[in-house]
């Protein structure tokens, strides 16, 4: 460690252990010292500068290299070792990532040991990256073929995989040995260009492939897209999937016709699998994944993160509209999402505005904040929904009023405010909405799910509070007109 005290800047060596947010918590037990703002941190290849902003600075790097040297928890870099290639580990040390999450501090042991796998941990814990880094350690960038495969719900989701995944390809400080290859990542969705993705295909098969079932079974039957070479298969949001009468047979097919669960290492992920004893062995007795699947299971008691602070208002629904209004001005989020049910059949029959477009606007007539206001529905064309979501990434602060397309995977992680300006089905559905905040997993921060109902909706509220597991407490609003 080198330090200056003059201006105050740190040089700390090997501080792999270290990522911002984890050096940050422990920073922050020592407030009265730092005003936080004024901490900022820079990673080179293995080191990083910590700037901090006065002479309690020396002590303080003095003691996080102490505990550097007494932790024994260890980093994405140690248990990735001798898996995951090197690019790839500066690379995830580039972005920040170096403290391992539960879930991937449970499950990536597992998996480089061969081991298929059920990730069932809370939303936001970082599943994602935990099957990245397995398929990074499985797959040879200068084989032309499929080697992993990520099936997933949405256009929405598989997109979000599919750049995480060409974020770690993208490896900038290769040695020259590895410099003449990348791993290639295609992403086969929904309402693609499938004309251009089939020449790839045949031409020069990508290593990666990020798919929707729709368009992967298309592929598959056509024989455009082979699965011989295949060694990992991924299935995220499982639950949803196995649920979807639409996607479970070509589901299955892949599962059991197009590939063999003996030649790959096959990996389910959710949030949320119910009856899990019970889908453990379904996978086996129907050969989705070998007889010595493990079910990774963090955090088992508490199906939410806790970091989520739930309220609820009742009010008529006239009135809803107004409370929403309240609700933004008192909250103030950074950026929120509004939830709002989906359109029957009935109601598009008789022709009528969708509740997205009635909320959407009342907003725009209404709110005078500084947040974009966004759409993003089932029924908007593909390119309108990727605007969206561009927009919404853009980082300005928004208000996406949304159906539950967005409830599953999808990552905004400045999200602080949910809103269910109507209550969703299902509690998993309430814990996938919920779960679209509070997606820093070293953060501390309060994150907000407020549910605006009606009376009758009270005990549907409660019977989610018993499955899940948390409280959920009331606020009263006072609504102008
Ligand atoms: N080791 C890590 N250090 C810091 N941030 C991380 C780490 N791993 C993942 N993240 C971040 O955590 C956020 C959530 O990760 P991810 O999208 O994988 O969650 P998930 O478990 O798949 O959630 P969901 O069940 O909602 O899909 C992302 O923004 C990701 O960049």
């Amino acid at each position: 460690m080198a330090s200056n005290s003059a201006s105050q800047i740190l040089a700390i060596t090997k501080t792999a252990p270290y990522s911002k947010p984890m050096a940050s918590r422990f920073l922050q037990s020592r407030r009265p010292y730092l005003n936080l703002c004024c901490l900022s941190q820079k990673f080179s290849n293995d080191n990083a500068l910590f700037c901090l902003p006065n002479s309690k600075s020396f002590l303080l790097a003095k003691e996080l290299e102490e505990r550097n040297s007494n932790n024994h928890s260890p980093t994405l870099r140690e248990i990735c070792l001798d898996h995951v290639p090197g690019n790839v580990l500066r690379r995830l040390e580039e972005v920040g990532y170096l403290v391992p999450t539960d879930v991937q501090k449970e499950a990536l042991p597992v998996l480089f040991s061969g081991n298929d796998c059920i990730l069932h941990a809370q939303t936001g814990s970082g599943k994602t990256l935990t099957y990245l880094l397995l398929i990074y350690s499985q797959i040879n960038p200068k084989k032309s073929a499929v080697q992993a495969l990520i099936v997933v719900p949405t256009r929405e989701l598989g997109m979000q995989i599919t750049k995480v995944a060409r974020m770690l390809a993208a490896a900038r400080h290769m040695g020259p040995e590895l410099e003449q290859k990348s791993y290639t990542v295609m992403a086969l969705l929904d309402g693609g260009m499938l004309r251009r993705h089939k020449s790839w295909l045949k031409a020069e098969p990508p290593a990666i492939v990020v798919a929707t079932i729709g368009s992967l079974s298309q592929l598959l039957e056509k024989q455009i897209l082979k699965l011989d070479s295949l060694r990992v298969l991924v299935v995220d949001e499982v639950d949803f999937l196995f649920k979807s009468s639409k996607q479970v047979s070509s589901l299955r097919k892949l599962l059991t016709s197009y590939s063999s669960c003996n030649n790959r290492q096959t990996v389910f992920a959710s949030a949320s699998i119910l009856q899990h004893r019970r889908f453990r062995h379904d996978c086996i007795q129907q050969k989705w994944t070998k007889g010595d699947v493990v079910h990774v299971h963090v955090n088992r008691i508490m199906p939410m993160p806790a970091c989520l602070y739930h309220r609820f208002v009742i009010c008529g629904r006239k009135a809803k509209h107004q409370v929403l209004l309240s609700l933004l001005q008192s909250d103030l989020p950074e950026s929120g999402i509004i939830f709002v049910g989906e359109q029957s059949e009935k109601s598009k029959k008789s022709g009528q505005a969708p509740s997205t477009t009635a909320v959407i606007d009342f907003l725009r007539a209404s709110y005078e904040g500084s947040l974009d206001i966004l759409l993003l529905e089932e029924d908007m064309n593909f390119n309108s929904r990727a605007a969206s979501l561009t927009d919404v990434r853009k980082g300005d602060g928004y208000l996406l009023v949304s159906t539950d397309i967005v409830a599953r995977g999808i990552d905004l992680p400045e999200t602080t405010h949910i809103y269910n300006f109507d209550l969703p089905k299902t509690a998993i559905d309430y814990l996938h909405r919920a779960g679209r905040t509070c997606r820093k997993p070293f953060s501390d921060k309060k994150y907000y799910v407020t549910n605006i109902i009606l009376s009758e909706e009270r005990f549907v509220l409660q019977r989610f509070e018993n499955e899940l597991m948390f409280h959920c407490e009331e606020l009263t609003i006072e609504t102008q007109g």
